[in-house]
């Protein structure tokens, strides 16, 4: 595309060079760069891109992004912009000729069940055979195939190009889990969105974020920029406020268990492994039977299903798409085991998770529950002690022992769980290496036991100080049943 074209009527506040040179790529990433690049230099949490403008230049790039002054060099282009990554959000809408418009767009927002809630979703567009893409933390999804992302949400950059990607393969809804750091971090600026979800909002990322309050803020700005519905859970104290805040702007559609909503459940019963319930709307009643379990899955099921009604979709698509569901990996996965105890792996690793999965399973469970979890490191600490606590009031055994360690030492997370774990009676034993606390579980199981890994879910994977490994807790489950 010509520079010029890219560039569009954003402001800038300087121009050297030839607007009219063919720009085949933008990047960001002077190691992603190649010939007749445009390189946007960022300021990020642990680079500033301007020091990388030379290295740029000598893979190819032929203009320059920035906002600091810079050396000029002959046959590139210069743009001086006010914020590089605002220019990156709405350069690379350009550059892909918007795709974000040429797709309906459903944002998820909340501290957990945005995964789950894409994948009830899509099961059920899939079954009104409507082409669904997902963006998550999963990955980018279309038909079978999953590239695996960095983040929840990528960057401006990877968004509009994977829309791009979608709209030529023919995808006509995008469902995207929209997370709180990309709303913060600006990386949604330039999409626009159809359908806004919110599904919770509970402790996490306080690292970032700071308090509630600005977490809240940085969630709320999803339902601002949304031209269709916004679909808010009103058993949340902040989805109240959300509702409060945006009923005016775009159309609204409530979910609710406990408050009389558009749409809500009813007549719920709970069993071990499934939840079936009435789903209530417009005066029509539709009885739903889930395969995963607990009152959270009822959550998610309802805003998936709001968000199939928002689409006009026939009630019929809701029902079969739902019952269809087997599960989505890492989220309450039954592991078969052939044994007289039981394996679950779930991704819960905030202290409303722990205690949503927990508390689906306490009334059901026949012998002990049994935890394995640690906490990830450089994320939010303020968390550890809760989800110590919450473990502690409903599990009957605990080994607590590491999730991602990051740069941080082990032990030291493992300290702050401590700290809520011991307001509680529970027996739990320290084992810093999880692969050892997952033998010692299974190795010392009795019968009916319920052993919960939490923390990992889908990831196949552990990070420590700063490097990646395989870890596959399906595959460490799986051998130490060999032994059993
Ligand atoms: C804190 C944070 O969000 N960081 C994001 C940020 O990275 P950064 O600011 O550290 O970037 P940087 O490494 O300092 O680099 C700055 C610039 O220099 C460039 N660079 C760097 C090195 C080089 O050799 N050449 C070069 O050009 C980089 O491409 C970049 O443009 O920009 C990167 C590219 O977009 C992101 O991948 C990265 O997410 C990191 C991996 C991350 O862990 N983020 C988490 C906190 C996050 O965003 N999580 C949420 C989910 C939360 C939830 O589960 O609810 C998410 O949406 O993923
Ligand atoms: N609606 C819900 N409310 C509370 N807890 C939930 C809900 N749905 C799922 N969970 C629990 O939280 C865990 C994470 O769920 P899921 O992956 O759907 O959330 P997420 O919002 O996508 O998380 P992330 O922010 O890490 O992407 C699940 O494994 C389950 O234990
Ligand atoms: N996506 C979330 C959850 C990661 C879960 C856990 N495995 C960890 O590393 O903390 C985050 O970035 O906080
Ligand atoms: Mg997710």
């Amino acid at each position: 595309m010509i520079l010029r074209d890219i560039l569009g009527n954003y402001f800038t506040k300087e121009k050297i060079g030839n607007l009219s040179i063919n720009i085949v790529d933008i990047n960001h990433d002077s190691r992603k760069v190649y010939t007749d690049n445009m390189f946007i230099a960022i300021k990020g949490f642990n680079f500033d891109g301007h020091d990388f403008i030379d290295k740029a230049i000598a893979s190819g790039a032929r203009c320059i992004v920035h906002m600091d002054k810079v050396d000029i060099k002959e046959n590139v282009t210069y743009i001086r912009v006010e914020d590089t990554i605002d220019a990156l959000g709405f350069f690379s809408s350009n550059f892909y000729n918007h795709p974000a418009q040429k797709l309906e767009i459903i944002g998820i927002t909340g501290t957990n069940g945005k995964t789950s809630t894409s994948y009830y979703l899509k099961s059920i567009l899939d079954t009104a055979k409507i082409k669904t893409g997902i963006i998550g933390t999963t990955g980018i999804i279309i038909e079978d195939e999953i590239v695996k992302m960095d983040n929840t949400t990528p960057d401006a950059l990877a968004l509009n190009k994977n829309l791009d990607n979608m709209i030529k393969r023919n995808v006509k809804v995008c469902v995207m889990e929209v997370s709180s750091h990309a709303l913060e971090l600006n990386r949604v600026d330039y999409i626009d969105f159809n359908i806004g979800i919110f599904t919770n909002l509970t402790k996490d990322h306080l690292d970032f974020h700071k308090n509630m309050e600005s977490y809240f803020n940085a969630k709320l700005k999803l339902f601002y920029k949304t031209d269709g519905f916004n679909i808010v859970n009103l058993d949340d104290n902040y989805g109240r406020r959300i509702v409060d805040i945006v009923k005016n702007r775009a159309q609204l559609l409530t979910y609710s268990i406990d408050n009389k909503a558009d749409v809500y459940a009813s007549d719920i019963i709970y069993s071990f492994n499934k939840v079936d319930f009435i789903l209530n709307y417009n005066g029509n009643k539709m009885d739903i039977k889930l395969n995963t379990p607990g009152k959270f899955t009822v959550y998610n099921a309802l805003a998936s299903a709001s968000c199939a009604i928002a689409l006009g979709l026939d009630l019929s698509y809701i029902k079969k798409g739902l019952e269809d569901i087997k599960g989505v990996k890492g989220r309450f996965e039954l592991i078969p085991t052939n044994k007289d105890f039981m394996v679950i792996i779930d991704y819960a690793h905030t202290p409303d998770g722990l205690e949503n999965v927990l508390k689906a399973i306490k009334d059901f469970s026949l012998g002990r529950i049994v935890v394995v979890f640690g906490a990830g490191g450089n994320r939010d600490k303020s968390k550890r002690p809760d989800m110590g606590e919450v473990v502690g009031r409903y599990a009957d055994y605990s080994i607590i022992t590491s999730d991602n360690p990051r740069y941080e030492n082990p032990k030291s997370i493992i300290n702050d769980i401590l700290t809520g774990i011991k307001n509680t009676n529970i027996e739990y034993k320290i084992i810093v290496d999880r692969k050892e606390a997952i033998k010692y579980a299974l190795y010392n199981a009795k019968p009916k036991d319920i052993i919960i890994l939490f923390g990992k879910g889908h990831e196949t994977y552990t990070i420590i100080d700063g490097k990646t490994y395989p870890f596959d807790e399906r595959e460490i489950v799986s051998n130490c049943l060999k032994d059993i």
